[in-house]
């Protein structure tokens, strides 16, 4: 452990010897510390002092002495250290300042529980008490447009400074929103969180922390904050309110709240903060091996892709990078930006592995792992991937590491399977899981096989007459099969409705294109499998049609949340025949859960004991859709993996249930956007 001065002027030099000798603290850096006790290491200091310039260095005493040796009694202080040293991601991209850093964390050394993270603080993440952010006035951020950025080279793992600015990533946001200005269009942006008031939510668990009202209420660091100003985030989110407590407090997690209820920030923000805040273990230097801190995964490249770019402004000028790879895209490139360093890889399941076979990415150093759409990466496609990175590399195991599962909907078999993964976890159900509720208006037709295209149009000429059509208004199509999704496109096209597609067999090129298209309006109406089906947040999507319903009622759910998301309002409408009648009783018994008018002959097919689809998939029953299954005695004790739910009182423990009622109907507000 060393104490520190870097190359300053000579007067400042003398200064901080003899703040020094009275106990100065800069602050406190626990880097490099693996395996040591935080309490082992009060009196052990590093400090980092803000160099002339816009870096902040970590050195030595020894490297101070010998540097300002080197440059002089005139040095101006920008000087480099000449041993490569780390930087923790909550001090990097620092603007200069003249402002002294402000004293260390006076919090006490937590206990280490946790061999090789430090230990959990009270009410902190396990990784070891917060180290207090620096005080921001001198700081400022952003004084330098694209803010600091640089990343930590892995090569030299010194503080490669310089090479690479971070882009703005709000820049885009607010070109388009110039934009809509000019047009006159533009939408409102705020979130109408009275459609939230009243929800139920469901915890258990040990000891659930409890929700916060605000953001301010929580702890996240200014720059973070600042973040979510520019997001224009007034106010958490119900699953943020609740989730971001829970996370913080460093527990496991599964998390089920309806679709665009704003889950991916709730596990962003926790995991930002924690890397900003806590103490950061020197990572390992591989010639080419990167460490990230945090990895986040999700099913679809372009869901990966979203969340990557949320994730970004969050991050922004925090320090904390985050890196994107998914397959379809060329691996080279993602391999340079990983070499620039990475804090928070998001990926694709299928690119992970081939990046950890070519020891290119090692797991080693991850605290936290956050699966989107879990319920999804643990079915038949993707569970043994999953099991694969999660538990045959190099991550820490459950337990060391903290671990968030989240999505709309999990199936009580995807719960076991999933419990797997978690230790001691929190069940947290907000929301009747699996529909966005009242905000989305649900209809069913009957509409055999061979009417449905001239019914799509009478649809889309309605919606044409009434003026929802185009740019404020995009229509999502989701048909079964990949070539029918390419012949209804083309079918659209020549009857004058401009469309495009996406599905798995197009190239990634083509996949980008069209959801840009999409997305902007150029073609507003978008032929989707099920490959469009989870997270996507596209705003302006007015209507979803399922043109062919799927055969689980759980991808319904997910394909009608395209719309009807962050407190607006949707319509989704689905065509049905014979041929999906093993949905009947699941769509009927969801349309009814949420309010919306079941149609009579809907009913009669539900009633029916062949066309039930036998058992209820949607887990729980009852009023919500999810229900944690360890409180489920038919799973039986002990789950898998040894836990034991029931003994011990340990998980499944506690269980609070607050439910404000469901409001009903349509709602007010709600408006068809083609009748
Ligand atoms: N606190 C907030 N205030 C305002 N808008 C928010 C807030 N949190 C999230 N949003 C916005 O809500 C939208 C939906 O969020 P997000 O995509 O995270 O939903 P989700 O719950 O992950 O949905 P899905 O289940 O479909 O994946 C996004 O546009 C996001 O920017």
């Amino acid at each position: 452990m060393q104490l520190g001065f870097p190359p300053t002027t000579p007067d400042l030099h003398s200064n901080i010897q003899r703040r020094s000798k009275s106990r100065f603290v800069g602050f406190v850096f626990l880097g490099g510390l693996e395996g040591a006790k935080a309490s082992d290491l009060k009196s052990e200091i590093s400090i980092f002092l803000i160099l002339g310039d816009f870096s902040i260095m970590p050195t030595s005493w020894a490297d101070s002495v010998a540097n300002s040796a080197e440059s002089g009694a005139s040095n101006s202080g920008v000087s480099r250290p000449t041993r490569s040293s780390y930087v923790p991601p909550h001090l990097r991209n620092r603007p200069p300042s003249s402002d002294p850093p402000v004293a260390a964390s006076s919090a006490p050394a937590p206990d280490n529980n946790r061999p090789g993270y430090g230990g959990a603080a009270p009410g902190g993440s396990r990784w070891g008490g917060p180290i207090r952010e620096l005080g921001r006035s001198g700081f400022g951020g952003g004084g330098r447009g694209g803010g600091g950025g640089g990343g930590w080279n892995n090569r030299t793992g010194g503080w490669d400074r310089g090479r690479e600015w971070e882009a703005n990533p709000f820049e885009k946001d607010e070109k388009d929103e110039i934009e809509e200005q000019a047009l006159g269009e533009q939408e409102n942006t705020g979130i109408n969180f009275d459609a939230y008031e009243d929800i139920p939510v469901e915890t258990s668990g040990d000891n659930v922390p409890p929700p916060v009202n605000t953001f301010a209420d929580i702890d996240l660091g200014d720059a973070l904050n600042k973040n979510i100003q520019r997001c224009k985030y007034v106010k958490p989110t119900p699953v943020q309110r609740h989730t971001i407590p829970i996370s913080l407090a460093g527990r496991d997690l599964m998390a089920c709240a309806q679709t665009g209820s704003g889950k991916t920030a709730a596990f962003c923000f926790p995991i930002i903060s924690g890397i900003m805040k806590g103490q950061v273990a020197q990572r390992p230097r591989g010639p080419r091996t990167v460490y990230p801190l945090a990895l986040i995964l999700s099913p679809t490249r372009e869901l990966s892709c979203q969340i990557h770019e949320e994730a970004r402004k969050f991050a922004y000028q925090t320090g904390v990078k985050v890196v994107v790879a998914y397959g379809g895209a060329p691996i080279n490139q993602q391999l340079r930006e990983l070499e620039r360093g990475v804090d928070i890889l998001v990926a694709t399941p299928g690119r992970l592995v081939d990046l950890l076979e070519r020891a290119r990415v090692s797991l080693q150093m991850v605290r936290y792992l956050a699966l989107d759409e879990a319920d999804r990466m643990l079915d038949m496609g993707f569970e043994p991937q999953i099991r694969r990175i999660v538990e045959q590399m190099d991550m820490p195991p459950r337990g060391v590491r903290q671990t968030m599962l989240f999505s709309a909907t999990f199936p009580k078999e995807i719960q076991r399977l999933a419990s797997d993964f978690l230790s001691n976890y929190i069940f947290l159900a907000v929301g009747r899981v699996g529909s966005s509720t009242d905000l989305i208006v649900q209809r069913v037709e009957y509409v055999n096989e061979s009417d449905k295209r001239s019914h799509l149009m009478d649809l889309l000429h309605a919606q044409r007459a009434n003026g929802t059509h185009g740019k404020q208004s995009l229509t999502l199509v989701f048909v079964e099969t990949k070539k029918g999704a390419d012949s209804l496109e083309h079918w659209l096209c020549l009857n004058g409705f401009p469309a495009t597609t996406i599905h798995g067999d197009r190239t990634q090129q083509e996949r980008e294109q069209a959801l840009r298209s999409f997305k902007s309006g150029i073609t507003p109406i978008l032929v989707a499998t099920d490959v469009a089906a989870r997270g996507l947040d596209i705003p302006h999507v007015a209507h979803v049609i399922n043109f062919d319903l799927p055969n689980d009622i759980d991808d319904y759910v997910h394909r009608i949340g395209r719309t009807g998301r962050a407190g607006k309002t949707g319509l989704a409408t689905a065509f049905f025949n014979e041929n999906n009648s093993s949905l009947a009783r699941s769509l009927a018994d969801l349309m009814g859960e949420a309010n919306q008018e079941v149609p009579a002959w809907l009913a009669r097919y539900a009633a029916r004991p062949s066309y039930g689809g036998g058992r209820n998939r949607r887990s729980g029953g009852g009023r919500f859709g999810g229900r944690d299954f360890r409180r489920d005695s038919t799973f039986g004790r002990g789950g898998s993996g040894g836990v034991d739910y029931y003994g011990r009182g340990n998980s499944g423990g506690g269980f609070t249930t607050s439910s404000g009622g469901y409001g009903g109907g349509y709602g007010p507000g709600v408006v068809s956007a083609w009748d």
